[in-house]
This record gives C-alpha cells, structure tokens and sequence, in this order.
C-alpha cells in the first residue's frame, strides 16, 4: 500500500461503515453514524499534530503539561456530502475554521462542476483536512484540493470514508503531495461511477433527497 494512504479500519468504524452501506438504513442514521465514523478518523488523521509542554498549576502542585501547538486547521467539506463529516470533526477540533468547495459531479460525463467556494481568510497558513465520504473517479476531489492550492494551501490532507482504487490513483497522480485517510478502499467503479459495493450516493442519503 502507497505510504501516502491510510485506511483507518479500526473495529467501531468498520461495524458503523457496514450499518451505512445497507440499502434499509435511512438518513437519520445514516447521518449519525457518518458523524461518529467522522470522529473515530479525526483521531487518526491528528495523530502528527504537534504538543508543546506548557506550564500550568493543579489543584496539587505547578506541573509541564502537554497542550496542541497553537496549530491552525480548517476543515473544507465538497459539498453536499462532505458537510456531513464537520460536525465529528468539529467537535474534537473545536477551534477549526470551515471552508465550503461547492462541486457536482455531472452524471453523463462524470467531471466535477464547480459552483461554490468560500475559505477562511488565511487559508495559505492552514493545516487543511477535506473532508468527502465519497472518492469515486477522483475528479472532485483532485479539483478541490487545485482549488485550494491556487489559493495558496500547502498542507493538504483529504479524509474520505469509501473510495474506490481509481480515485485513489487519480488524486496521488494529480496531488502526490498529499496524505488521504479513508475507512475502506472498496472493489471497483460501476459504468456509472458508482463505488462497489458502496453505500449508492452519499448526498441523497445525508439529506433524504432523489
Ligand atoms: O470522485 P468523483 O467521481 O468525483 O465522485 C465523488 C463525488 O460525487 C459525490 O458528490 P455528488 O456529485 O453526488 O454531489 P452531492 O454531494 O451534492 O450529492 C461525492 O460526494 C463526491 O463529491
Ligand atoms: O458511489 C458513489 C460515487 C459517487 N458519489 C457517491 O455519492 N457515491
Ligand atoms: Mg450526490
């Protein structure tokens, strides 16, 4: 396996994956169980930030205790799907900024169409994680990450839940400079870019839409 990929396939995100992947799990669940997966690899995608010691005094005694470097992140969902994956993440990294890459992906050609995006400010200074349950052919993600590079980002990580190998390769060739964490590398594309087995489309089962 590439070094620059992670599959984080700890028991609780597998079990969680499967409950998404049936057809008869509806959005609510689908929804919760996506945000705790979310958090599950937040943990592991943080694993390199780095601690410095700080002093602090407890109830006992003046002590060095180990706190985050003032460490900027920002956490970039693809629209719709990827905004499905914040909240987890939000909620172990509290201070994040958000930024949002509108892309569809057009169903005859399968290429990524841009129609949103807003990044914080000082993006270029930040360790950015995108966020995207699904990495099919790869072309939207490969155009979010071009997008935010031609906004000055250097640290790039992209955080998926499935992807398909094709995506994988797709985005290393575009980007090989940058990590991407998924909990599960699955079988292949259909002729309509859907990944199998996969979980059908991500966006319409978050939002209870189509
Ligand atoms: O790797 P790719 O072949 O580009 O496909 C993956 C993209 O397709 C899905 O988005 P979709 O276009 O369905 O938009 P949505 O999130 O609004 O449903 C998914 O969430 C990814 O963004
Ligand atoms: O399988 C797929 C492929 C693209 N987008 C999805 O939501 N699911
Ligand atoms: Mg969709």
């Amino acid at each position: 396996m590439d070094k620059r990929v992670t599959v984080i396939d700890h028991p609780l995100i597998q079990h969680k994956l499967s409950i998404m992947r049936d057809v008869n799990t509806g959005s609510k669940d689908f929804r919760e169980l996506l945000e705790e997966i979310s958090m599950l690899m937040c943990y592991e995608v943080t694993r390199n930030f780095q601690l410095e010691e700080v002093e602090i005094e407890t109830p006992i005694c003046k002590t060095k205790a180990k706190m985050l470097t003032g460490k900027k992140v920002a956490i970039v969902p693809i629209l719709r799907a990827g905004l499905g994956m914040v909240d987890g993440m939000l909620k172990l990294i509290p201070a994040a900024k958000v930024g949002h890459i509108g892309l569809y992906r057009d169903p005859n050609t399968l290429k990524p169409v841009e129609y949103y995006c807003k990044l914080p400010s000082d993006i270029e200074e930040r360790e950015i994680i995108v966020t995207d349950p699904m990495l099919a052919t790869g072309g939207s993600a490969a155009d979010a990450i071009k997008l935010l590079k031609d906004k000055g980002a250097k640290n790039i990580k992209l955080m998926c839940l499935i992807a398909a190998p094709e995506g994988i390769k797709a985005v290393l060739e575009a980007h090989p400079d940058i990590e991407i964490y998924v909990a599960n590398i699955d079988e292949y594309l259909n002729d309509h870019g859907y990944i199998v087995p996969g979980l059908g489309d991500a966006g319409d089962r978050i939002f209870g839409t189509k």
